[in-house]
């Protein structure tokens, strides 16, 4: 591997800008992905927050579902954020039907599962490999993981304070190999620290 790997952010759809932004910073080379012969360029993945439904038809439409499923299957790393996490789940709760699963890490998600009177919410999350002090999370309509197999390591759960009501406890950060994936969006609060866990990930693969 090149001194600084190639990453790419998959960028049919959601915070493509936001999470170039965010390698940016790691000393990474970071591109968007929009084709298969830009897939097949890159050492590392990010998918980011968005809309799963969306990104999983569009992912078909440019003809990459197959093309990173093959990928993954050979041991690509990725890095999945909220919508990102939901499309790398191998089973998904409350998805539409023909949802895609691009199924990369053993786990069961709970799309939109911190319901509507908290679409959207903020959380101190101690994380697992992140050193430094908790991360600053931002929830947006985001998923929860039900269930993780075996081989998945839980990198973070929502903290069990009073506020957090029936989500306490509940895992919003994964990690199987060298897939991971958060429910929050590290790429919006300008600490790259999730990020570079990824990127660590990536060159250590
Ligand atoms: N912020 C997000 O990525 C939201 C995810 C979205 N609710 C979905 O189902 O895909």
């Amino acid at each position: 591997m090149p001194a600084q790997p190639v990453i790419g952010v998959l960028a049919l759809q959601g915070d493509v800008r936001e999470h170039l932004v965010s390698l940016a910073e790691c000393d990474v080379i970071a591109r968007p992905v929009r084709r298969p012969e830009e897939l097949a360029e890159v050492d590392g993945i990010v998918l980011p927050g968005g809309e799963s439904t969306t990104m999983s038809r569009l992912l078909e439409t440019f003809e990459l579902l197959e093309p990173l499923r093959k990928r993954l299957a050979d041991g690509l790393p990725a890095y999945g954020s909220c919508a990102g996490m939901i499309l790398l789940a191998g089973t998904v709760v409350d998805g539409r039907p023909d949802q895609q699963q691009l199924a990369a890490v053993d786990m069961v998600v709970r799309r939109n599962a911190f319901g509507r009177q908290v679409d959207s919410f903020e959380s101190e999350l101690t994380v697992t490999g992140v050193d430094g002090g908790p991360v600053h999370a931002v929830f947006i309509r985001a998923p929860w993981v039900e269930s993780v197999g075996d081989g998945v390591e839980v990198l973070a759960r929502v903290p069990d304070i009073p506020a957090s009501g029936a989500a306490a406890g509940r895992i919003v950060a994964v990690r199987q190999g060298s897939v991971l994936a958060t429910a929050f969006h590290p790429e919006l609060t300008g600490d790259e620290r999730v990020h570079r866990l990824f990127v660590e990930t990536v060159r250590a693969a």
